[in-house]
């Protein structure tokens, strides 16, 4: 695994006639876990989509590994976990992967492995309309996990997972940035924002911060990256 760095300049996108990122700059680093943490409706989803070229870009620019996002060549070299789970019902967990994997074209000695990582080896059999919502985004992060991906883009992985599940997710997106890999998470939940090696906060479009965790308390003097947020947001408006 190489990583792939992600470059953004300027980025602007309108979607349903709203400005969902106006004017967002930042680089996201290989080898680390990125936090993108804003509330509801920020336009988190709409920058990733970007990231992974499924997204009209009203201007500014977006690449990855130096490649403009979209292209051919990054296909198959970036993971993306949405917040809908792309999982065939009616097929077991194991199946599903499977299925995936020979889309793919990733040998099958794999998809154990990413089963495995995601904690999923005991439901392997289990079909996929049988599983909770939590279950089933991880059977979701297994498929993006084929092939180890050199970027991996997950949109609000740990939604409805319990506080041991969540940690253990965290534990593995840190395992995968130490092999190499660029992690880019988001989140709404700001106690997350701790796991984090870097953190990009939004709030209505625009980049209120982009610092490590330790860095944005000291610099505002706040107990929580909660705290952070609203005393930048009190600053700026
Ligand atoms: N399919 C869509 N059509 C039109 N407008 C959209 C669409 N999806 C999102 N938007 C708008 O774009 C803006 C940003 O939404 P986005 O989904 O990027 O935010 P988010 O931070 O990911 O939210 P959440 O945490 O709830 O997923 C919002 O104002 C939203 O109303």
């Amino acid at each position: 695994m190489t990583g792939l760095a992600v470059e953004i300049r300027d980025l602007h996108v309108v979607r349903g006639g709203r400005r969902a990122v106006d004017g967002v700059t930042f680089t996201v680093p290989t080898g680390q876990v990125t936090g993108l943490l804003g509330p509801s409706g920020c336009g988190k989803t709409s920058l990733m989509r970007c990231i992974v070229g499924v997204q009209v870009v009203e201007g500014g620019t977006v690449s990855v590994g130096g490649i403009p996002a979209g292209a051919a060549e990054l296909r198959d070299r970036i993971g993306y976990v949405t917040q809908a789970p792309s999982v065939y019902d009616d097929l077991t967990v194991e199946e599903n992967v499977r299925f995936f994997a020979r889309v793919l074209g990733v040998p099958a000695s794999e998809v154990g492995r990413c089963i495995e990582a995601v904690d999923l080896a005991d439901h392997r059999t289990q079909v996929a309309s049988r599983l909770s919502g939590g279950q089933l985004s991880r059977v979701s992060l297994a498929v993006a996990l084929l092939g180890s991906p050199d970027l991996l883009v997950l949109d609000e992985p740990t939604v409805g997972l319990d506080p041991v599940l969540r940690r253990d997710l965290w534990g593995l997106f840190h395992r995968l940035a130490d092999a190499g890999t660029t992690v880019f998470v988001s989140s709404h939940v700001m106690d997350e924002a701790e796991r984090c090696d870097r953190l990009l906060l939004m709030r209505q479009g625009r980049l209120l911060a982009d610092a490590a965790p330790a860095d944005l308390l000291e610099s505002t003097g706040a107990r929580s990256v909660e705290h952070a947020f609203l005393t930048i947001v009190d600053t700026v408006s």
